[in-house]
């Protein structure tokens, strides 16, 4: 079976790559030539775990073509898997124009018995609406499949490997029939809907997600006025199976290329409907106020940071990611800069984008050690396993101030004690002072 892909982002290329490993030749097709080279030579256009040892694989195996020619991509494709962007469009909505693009650019080649499906993010009723584009476009009925994607960033091969769940909707029985045909081998759990509610699964469960981060940063910033510690409140809360132990993390917010869009677009998608979905609101607006705790306790402390040399640990928006896209780091670096703060900053592997968008309002250091040299205070921003290892009793010592902000609760107290002198303020968690 010919599978075609469209996009070769986080979801084109990882649904590419896992549905080649499955046994069937897939096409991925983009329009960047430069990313298409790139992966034909085995070269990933995102750090991604596991994923380039995959590509070499299947591509040696020749089930896995890389091509930007929609022709060479879509002749005799069966299914064909739109995976482009959604971004946020200015008032909220996701921007479908790359989407309306892909259809028009995919009705040449359609064929009757072709499948489509959308894995992009998209609200409600876009399946239909890209549906009449193609149709009017191509002049015969296609099939459409809803088939929302739920990889995080980071971990994507083994989430679309091993996937919690598959939702196909569709109003066409045998079209979803066969892309549960298409995902068999994956053994994982397949839940068919109709195509509004696949794709407002999507919607609802980033929605959840991202309110139970708000949920839990509130917690914590309540945890700090009365003298508890979130880190146990999380434990015990989430212990509770109804409630669950992930995204209980307390932190300075979510950020990256999804929560922050599809809460937004979800929003909109209720105003549409004269739906006021008032808790999403308040999602939003403690996640924004999050993202500014850092510095807020930064000025509590210092009174002001005019001159203040600030070491910051963590660019992306979350670890194992060079993916700079909403992330909390931005804002940190901009109220910094703009309050006369000197940032220096290391990240693993996002320095190349941060300097995209952040250029030279901070300096890039090539270590920790580098970035924290005569530092007044440190603020880990990213929770990267190698900071969490770090030697903080010698890291301290290179310090003007052994002062550490840490927005993602990364260093336990036996650490901080083994610094002799350090002070510590971090999310939830009561301040601890050596
Ligand atoms: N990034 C993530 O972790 C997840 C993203 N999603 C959703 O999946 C969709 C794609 O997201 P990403 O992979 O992050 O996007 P991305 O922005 O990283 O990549 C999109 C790719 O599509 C290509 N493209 C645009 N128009 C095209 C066309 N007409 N034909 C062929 N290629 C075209 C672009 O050149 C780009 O390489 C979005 O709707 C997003 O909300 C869903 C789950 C996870
Ligand atoms: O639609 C999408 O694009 C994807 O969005 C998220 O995946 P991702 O953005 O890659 O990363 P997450 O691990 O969910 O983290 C998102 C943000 O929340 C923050 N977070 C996460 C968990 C937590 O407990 N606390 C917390 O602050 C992270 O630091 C990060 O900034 C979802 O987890 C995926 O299921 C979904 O497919």
């Amino acid at each position: 079976m010919k599978i075609a892909v469209l996009g070769t982002g986080y979801v084109g290329l990882s649904t590419g790559v896992c549905l080649s490993e499955i046994g069937h030749h897939v096409y991925c097709i983009d329009i960047n030539e430069q990313k298409i080279n790139n992966l034909r030579n085995g070269i990933s256009p995102i750090y991604e775990p596991g994923l380039e040892s995959l590509l070499a694989s299947n591509m040696t195996a020749q089930r896995l073509q890389f091509t930007t020619s929609l022709e060479e991509g879509l002749n005799d494709a069966e299914i064909i898997i739109i995976a482009v962007g959604t971004p946020q469009g200015d008032d909220g909505a996701a921007d479908l124009s790359y989407l309306e693009q892909a259809a028009k650019d995919i009705s040449k080649y359609v064929a009757a018995s072709s499948i489509i499906v959308i894995k992009s993010t998209v609200p409600v009723g876009t399946n239909e609406y890209i549906q009449t584009i193609i149709e009017a476009e191509c002049g015969f009925p296609v099939q459409m499949v809803s088939n929302p994607e739920f990889l995080r960033q980071g971990s994507a091969v083994q989430d679309t490997m091993k996937p919690d769940r598959i939702i196909l909707g569709s109003n066409d029985k045998t079209a979803a029939e066969k892309i549960r045909e298409m995902y068999l081998p994956l053994n994982a759990p397949i839940i068919l809907a109709d195509i509004r509610s696949a794709e407002m699964i999507k919607y609802a469960s980033n929605a959840f997600l991202a309110t139970k981060i708000s949920y839990i940063n509130e917690i914590a910033n309540l945890c700090e006025v009365v003298g508890a510690n979130v880190e146990d409140v999380a434990n015990g809360v989430g212990k509770d199976k109804r409630i669950g132990e992930a995204f209980l993390q307390a932190g300075i917010g979510y950020g990256g290329s999804c929560f922050p869009k599809d809460v937004k677009a979800l929003l909109h998608t209720a105003s549409l409907y004269q739906v006021d979905f008032s808790m999403l609101k308040e999602t939003i607006a403690i996640n924004d106020n999050q993202q500014k705790l850092l510095v807020k306790k930064a000025v509590k402390r210092f009174g002001d940071l005019q001159g203040k040399k600030i070491a910051m640990l963590g660019l992306s928006f979350k670890p194992e990611t060079d993916d700079m896209r909403e992330a909390p780091s931005i804002k940190i670096a901009h109220s910094l800069t703009q309050m006369g703060a000197e940032v220096v900053a290391y990240d693993p592997v996002a320095i190349n984008n941060a300097k995209q968008v952040l250029g030279d309002i901070i300096t890039y250091a090539s270590s920790v050690y580098d970035a924290i040299s005569q530092a007044d205070a440190l603020m880990i921003v990213t929770e990267w396993k190698e900071f969490t290892q770090l030697d903080f009793a010698s890291l301290v010592k290179k310090m003007n101030h052994p002062i550490i902000f840490d927005g993602r609760n990364c260093l336990e107290e036996e650490q901080l004690k083994a610094c002799g002198n350090v002070e510590y303020y971090s999310i939830g968690r009561p301040v601890i002072i050596i």
